[in-house]
């Protein structure tokens, strides 16, 4: 039998539905009655928990962010709400058309949540749970709660707790606004001492440089607030705008930034540090032409200004990006190794794509060009980014959910609420059946729905690893020893959201960072869908496994490897299962050149079993044990072999190359790219090099095959610009070094 304490929230549930309303409005009488009497008990409670912490942060104890059943966040208006007290909050209940108005009584303490104790006006008090806080690197958390600090609480939700205990629990962030210090709604008994009515503009604005100063930066905004309350001639309201457009650049609030600087470009005033900020401003918010503009100006007013015209450049550089998909990969590369996390600063470069309706499956991204294999699609910076870095050891790599999408929810929610003019932006990404309020603002404050974003991010998120490049060769600048631990990180990507799935893709992602790479993998006409996987294909999964991979995103995939899979016959399957079991054993155990052509004879009696060629679905079980084949021809330097397998690893993953394939140095030319899986790299350079070892005066062919290793690794790894590093040099160096095919020493 359970010894738990008795559940009330529970039972107060089960008597509704058992139709006794009276016994249920009974027992939340009695649970009224306890939250009005534990007032002291609350607050001892509270206070033993915190004395018991040497800090209020306790560190990488975050192991539930789970969210709890969706509701909706507060649309109403304030007048449209009624007070509550704390001795009238029904358990369970989330008190639609109601709004509590409490205050801080205790010190803070950091968990899943930000946990404080808060009193009404009647001093009963309540403990309640502030979730979807940002770390306390971000945002300490003394700059949103500290004792004495007054909030509304919009439709409370008084609930049990998973320790037994009863509090509220606030999930969106909108819900909850902290007032000012001095504030009409602020009862009497709670406003501040007369002395501080009392204070001056001047003397407002001076505590907010102070807070400032130290880096508090939602303290000195609420001094400026306050200060431009008071503030009576209008040079004395522009300078304090203008060192509140400063706090908000610095806490991400670039739209409020620019709205307080952006009087200086209308040239009321027109002063260096109010042009500078609003440049900055509209740097941050990708607006890179006007932030140009405002640069431009201020630089014709104040030519020496060394910042603004260091700034012009980086805005040129983004100009650059933004504008022609030019991108310096290589300083890219370099600061996602230094950063953690490594958000980088580059613009985001989208020319060649579109979002139109697809026939069947929502929105879709549609290429607006010709383009060919390896060409740049889309280069997009993570809207928001979340990142768990293994190799440090400071408080963000201790939180259990850095790097996860849960963090990521909490990341995006605090982007939105600072710059509301993106919600749009992200809340009509796809969100499934979910079904979210219709209202964005209300009370001039945007609205934020935590469960709405946290759909959002299930279904458009990517997980990625800090560099593509870390997977297959270490990365630039990351040092030996670090290599092979990877980060943790998770990006939502506002374009490439809009890509929908297919096995059989024509693009593929890679990441640099927070940075998504799309490129194509095969020709596509203008107007063509861009396709990739959200899970890719494997040779071992069958239609449902695959199928079951794919279950989250609700839908079936209709591509051509899962459409001939559903028609081949079990028979089929059967036999090729049959025959890859024998291949598998084979391959345990080759004994000498006979064993390698009974591998050959397996091989053949697998494509056998296939009815459709390869150029029109790829054959997944083949191109691997091909490809192994390559590797051991390779390794016994048996070129003219190595040529004819590394061909059929092409053929399977449905190229069609042009060549004569009488001669196994015939000219050859991709006329269909196929599947791009990573180690296509390794079979080029495996091409590269026979070449050159089988016939080193024809260096047109090795040139080609080099050229598509290239592409390839373009593709794969997002750029080419470390190709010459990482693949070219050791491939040369395998050539110059006696002719030496094996690729042991080229770690693909
Ligand atoms: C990341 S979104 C892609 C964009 C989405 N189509 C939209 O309208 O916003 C993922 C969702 O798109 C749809 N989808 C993606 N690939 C699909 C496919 N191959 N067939 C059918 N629906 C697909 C599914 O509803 C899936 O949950």
């Amino acid at each position: 039998m359970s010894k738990e304490r008795p559940n009330s929230e529970h039972l107060v549930k089960m008597l509704e539905e058992q139709d006794a309303p009276g016994q249920a409005e009974n027992l939340r009488q009695l649970e009224r009655t306890k939250a009005k009497k534990a007032r002291d008990d609350i607050v001892k409670i509270q206070m033993t928990w915190y004395e018991s912490l040497t800090t209020p942060i306790i560190r990488g104890t975050n192991p539930n962010p789970t969210l709890p059943p969706p509701y909706l966040p507060s649309v109403a208006p304030i007048e449209e709400l009624k007070k509550i007290c704390i001795e009238d909050l029904q358990l369970g209940i989330h008190h639609r058309g109601s709004y509590s108005l409490l205050r801080a009584i205790t010190p803070y303490i950091r968990t899943a949540s930000l946990t404080t104790v808060l009193e009404d006006e009647k001093d009963n008090a309540v403990t309640s749970h502030f979730y979807q806080q940002r770390d306390e690197e971000v945002q300490p958390a003394a700059d949103i709660i500290s004792e004495g600090m007054v909030c509304i609480i919009k439709e409370p939700w008084y609930k049990l707790m998973t320790d037994g205990s009863y509090g509220l629990r606030v999930d969106h962030i909108s819900d909850v606004m902290w007032l000012p210090e001095v504030d009409a709604r602020m009862p009497l008994k709670w406003q501040p001492q007369p002395d501080d009515f009392a204070k001056t503009a001047v003397q407002l604005k001076e505590n907010g440089n102070d807070a400032l100063k130290l880096g508090k930066l939602h303290k000195a905004i609420k001094c400026y607030d306050a200060a431009l309350q008071v503030a009576k001639v209008p040079e004395e309201a522009q300078v304090i705008k203008l060192n509140r457009s400063l706090a908000n650049l610095r806490i991400g609030c670039f739209e409020k930034a620019l709205e307080d600087a952006g009087e200086f470009i209308a040239g009321v005033m027109n002063t260096e540090k109010g042009l500078y900020r609003a440049a900055r401003s509209l740097y941050e918010l990708g607006r890179f032409q006007e932030g140009h503009r405002v640069f431009e100006t201020l630089l014709a007013a104040f030519p020496g200004s060394e910042a603004a015209t260091k700034e012009l450049r980086r805005t040129e550089d983004r100009l650059r990006e933004q504008d022609h998909g030019l991108f310096n990969f290589m300083a890219m590369h370099e600061a996602a190794a230094e950063k953690a996390p490594p958000c980088l600063d580059i613009a985001t470069y989208k020319g060649l794509v579109t979002i139109k309706m697809t026939e069947g499956h929502g929105r879709g991204l549609f290429s607006t060009r010709d383009v060919a294999a390896g060409d740049l699609l889309l280069c997009e910076k993570a809207f928001s980014y979340s990142f768990l870095d293994n190799s440090s050891t400071s408080l963000r790599s201790a939180s259990a959910v850095k790097g996860t999408p849960a963090d990521l929810v909490t990341t995006t929610a605090h982007k939105l609420l600072r710059n509301p003019s993106a919600i749009s932006t992200v809340t009509s990404l796809h969100h499934g059946t979910y079904e979210p309020v219709k209202e964005t603002t209300v009370d001039g404050m945007p609205i934020v729905d935590t469960f709405l974003l946290d759909r959002i991010i299930l279904l458009n998120a990517f997980q990625s690893p800090r560099a593509s490049i870390l997977k297959n060769y270490g990365g630039v600048g990351v040092p030996e020893t670090e290599r092979g631990k990877p980060d943790r990180s998770c990006g939502l990507y506002v374009n490439a959201s809009y890509v929908n799935h297919s096995c059989y893709s024509n693009a593929r992602r890679s990441f640099i960072g927070d940075v998504l790479v799309l490129r194509a993998t095969r020709n596509i006409a203008a107007g063509q869908e861009i396709l990739f996987w959200y899970a890719p294909p494997k040779a071992d999964h069958s239609y449902e496994m695959t199928q079951e991979k794919l279950r989250g995103w609700g839908f079936y995939c209709t591509c051509e490897l899962c459409t001939y899979d559903q028609e081949t016959s079990n028979k089929k399957k059967k036999k090729r299962a049959a025959l890859l079991k024998e291949l598998d054993i084979a391959t345990k155990d080759v004994v000498g050149e006979s064993g390698l052509a009974d591998i050959e004879k397996l091989l053949a009696a697998i494509e056998h079993t296939y009815t459709v060629p390869a150029a029109v679905v790829p054959r997944l079980t083949l191109w691997d044990p091909y490809l192994a084949l390559t590797r051991v021809y390779a390794s016994i330097q048996e070129p003219e072999k190595t040529i004819t397998t590394a061909w059929k690893v092409v053929a399977a993953l449905g190229f069609i190359v042009k060549r004569d394939i009488s001669s196994v140095v015939s000219p050859f030319q991709v006329e269909q790219w196929g599947l791009m899986v990573d180690p296509l790299i390794e079979t080029w350079i495996h091409l590269w090099t026979a070449y050159e070892c089988l016939v080193p005066r024809r260096p047109e062919l090795c040139k080609k095959a080099e050229e598509y290793a290239r592409t390839t690794y373009r593709i794969c790894i997002g750029e080419d610009e470390t190709f010459e590093e990482k693949v070219g040099t050791v491939a040369r160096k395998a050539i110059h070094g006696g002719g030496d095919l094996g690729m042991a020493s080229i770690t693909l």
